[in-house]
């Protein structure tokens, strides 16, 4: 049971680098030799003297990230990067997305193709395959987009996670906007589910809870891969007699109940400097009261939460009113992870209150809870959220809002139609985003 990842672009790469060592870390150092065992054996292949090699693809249109990434995993000395796992080219897509998506894409198909193949060949079982890519450069997001249509058609029964990375809001690529608009409408075919970190929402993350002075990539990169790692490292689902089998699989069948709804967010308490952890003490009723108040509220994290929204009932009245009026967030799924030490003590009847989720669905079946006594990565407690809520509406309005001002003066248009990327394409993306829009805001 092993989960391929592919790393497509700068940020991909980079994502991926840190997601590993945040693994390598946390499984060297817990306790429980079978969660060492299960983690290895879902990420890594293990080498005769214990050496470990990530089950991962590098993917990049030029050699400097690619180069550092796998130097930087070396330098580990506790796993690296398969030998050949890699490809790459000498020049970027120049942050267009059809030059990614129409141009490399195709042409590289049959190396990458054969590169995820062998990986796979290597994995007993293949449980998933998850891919980490920027919406908004030109090689992750057209690329990457690209790569997982090629996935879908490869492997139509394993289960795909796009995790993309959201750009900043005054971000540095004129046309990120396009980029972004461009990848979430084709994602929303052919992948199962789409996670998502926003680039802005991390840095505050940072900022205030970290308390980072200077923030870079690579501090954002730790933020956003010790949410991946407390999601995707061992933990019980159903029985507690051995860790999920399926991870990726049971991932999907918690939280994505429906085609039209497919974008995730995560969230996790305590998040703090290793410094500071050093002197807290948690409890589970702190810690799932303000997770259960950061989702209602849609808050990133536990700083500055509206204590004032409350989940409220879909009642007649509220119908076809956005429940973002009401300032509430409401969810179609949910999916509760606790790690640490008494989580078997954690009282979590809260996140299975209705009023927190749609009415068509009964409630047992929108709220899953997963747990391991192992603490995760130094956090002697923790707790993450993964929701299928209307959380990103703000972010996913904005972004299509953006992108079709822009359109409705063809600014740009003209690089992606030299390479094949038609109006009518745009359109339609447009319109697949519009109905993920209405959709969600329906809830
Ligand atoms: N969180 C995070 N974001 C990154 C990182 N590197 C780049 N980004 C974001 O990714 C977007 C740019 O995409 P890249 O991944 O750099 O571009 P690319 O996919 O390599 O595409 P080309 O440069 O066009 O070949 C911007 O929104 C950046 O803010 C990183 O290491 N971490």
């Amino acid at each position: 049971m092993s989960v391929v990842t592919v790393q497509v672009g700068q940020c991909g790469n980079q994502v991926g680098q840190e997601f590993f060592s945040v693994l390598c870390n946390d499984s060297s150092n817990a306790k429980d030799k079978l969660y060492k065992d299960c983690s290895h054996e879902r990420f890594f292949r293990e080498g005769p003297s214990q050496d470990l090699t990530a089950r991962a693809i590098l993917i990049d249109m030029e050699p400097k990230v690619i180069n550092q990434t796998i130097a930087k995993a070396a330098k580990s000395g506790k796993w690296r990067y398969g030998d050949k796992a890699h490809f790459c080219q000498k020049q970027g897509s120049g942050n267009n997305w059809a030059n990614g998506f129409s141009v490399h894409g195709p042409k590289y198909e049959e190396v990458v193709r054969d590169l995820v193949r062998k990986e796979v060949e290597q994995c007993d079982r293949l449980t998933g395959i998850v891919t980490m890519m920027s919406l908004a450069g030109g090689t992750g997001s057209g690329m990457g987009t690209y790569i997982t249509q090629c996935l879908r058609d490869a492997y139509p029964h394993t289960s795909i996670l796009n995790h993309v990375t959201w750009p900043y809001n005054t971000g540095e690529v004129i046309v990120q906007n396009y980029n972004s608009v461009l990848t979430l409408s084709h994602l929303y075919q052919f992948s199962d589910a789409i996670l998502v970190h926003e680039n802005d929402a991390v840095h505050k993350i940072c900022a205030q809870l970290m308390n980072i002075k200077h923030i870079s990539f690579n501090d954002i990169n730790k933020v956003i891969t010790h949410h991946l790692g407390s999601v995707l490292q061992p933990v019980y689902t159903a029985s507690s007699s051995h860790y999920s089998r399926n991870p990726i699989g049971e991932f999907m069948s918690s939280l994505v109940n429906h085609p039209e709804y497919k974008l995730l967010s995560i969230r996790n308490i305590p998040q703090m400097s290793s410094t500071s952890l050093a002197y807290s003490v948690f409890n589970w009723p702190g810690l799932l009261r303000h997770l259960r108040q950061m989702l209602i509220a849609n808050a990133g994290m536990e700083e500055g939460i509206d204590w004032a929204v409350r989940a409220q009932s879909a009642s007649k009245s509220d119908r076809g009113r956005p429940t973002r009026e009401l300032g509430f967030n409401r969810s179609l799924a949910n999916l509760l992870i606790l790690r640490g030490k008494d989580v078997s003590s954690a009282e979590t009847g809260g996140f299975k209150d209705p009023a927190l989720y749609v009415p068509w669905l009964p409630v047992e079946s929108a709220i899953s809870s997963w747990s391991s006594s192992v603490p995760f990565n130094g956090y002697e407690k923790s707790a993450t959220l993964v929701s299928n809520s209307q959380s990103l509406l703000r972010s996913l309005n904005s972004t299509v809002g953006k992108a079709w001002n822009m359109f409705a003066s063809r600014a740009y248009t003209h690089q992606y139609m030299k390479f094949g990327i038609s109006e009518e394409d745009f359109l339609d993306s447009f319109t697949v985003l519009e109905q993920v829009i209405s959709s969600y805001s329906q809830l």
